[in-house]
């Protein structure tokens, strides 16, 4: 069975990066992975004074906002890091929050797609053909999760 998820407050919504789950980085803590990734979009441009009002944002929506600002100039290597900027994020969320982590590890084997009608990066897109890259990160996430454990329960047999 395919796995859907989305909206936040949808099923499967801690899979979102729009979940009320924080993330500390770099000794600093941001409200959700969303707000994270949005501010990386600057680090290092002319225009890095966004990123304590990303931070600061009351809601991922508002930091997603922000972030997807046409007006402003992304870090030039942005297109290189996004995804792996994603994934350690990412990552860090689910080694975070014990709750979640299970939820995604129940999920075992079954394939994660973030159902965005609009995103055919990060999601399936309105029509299925995106590249999926949000499912793919969790799924990764998942597996490195796994691996660790097992290695964790071996090494105490
Ligand atoms: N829950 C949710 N609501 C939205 O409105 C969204 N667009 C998404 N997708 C996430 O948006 C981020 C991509 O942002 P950029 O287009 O790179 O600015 C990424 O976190 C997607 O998973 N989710």
């Amino acid at each position: 069975m395919t796995i859907y998820f989305y909206k936040a407050g949808q099923p499967y919504g801690c899979f979102s990066n729009f979940s009320p789950h924080p993330i500390e980085m770099e000794g600093v803590c941001w409200p959700t992975v969303e707000h994270y990734y949005q501010a990386q979009k600057f680090v290092g441009s002319k225009d890095e004074e966004i990123i304590p009002l990303i931070h600061a944002a009351s809601t991922p929506e508002k930091a997603a906002a922000l972030g997807r600002s046409t007006a402003r100039a992304l870090r030039t290597d942005w297109e290189i890091v996004k995804t792996d900027i994603m994934r350690v994020a990412v990552l860090k969320k689910f080694l975070t929050h014990a709750q979640i982590r299970e939820v995604l590890l129940v999920t075992a084997d079954e394939i994660l797609i973030e159902n965005s009608p609009t995103d055919y990066f990060w999601g399936c897109g309105a029509d299925h053909t995106g590249e999926n890259h949000l499912g793919k990160i969790l799924m990764s996430v998942r597996e490195e999760i796994r691996q660790s454990l097992y290695i964790s329960v071996k090494s105490n047999t």
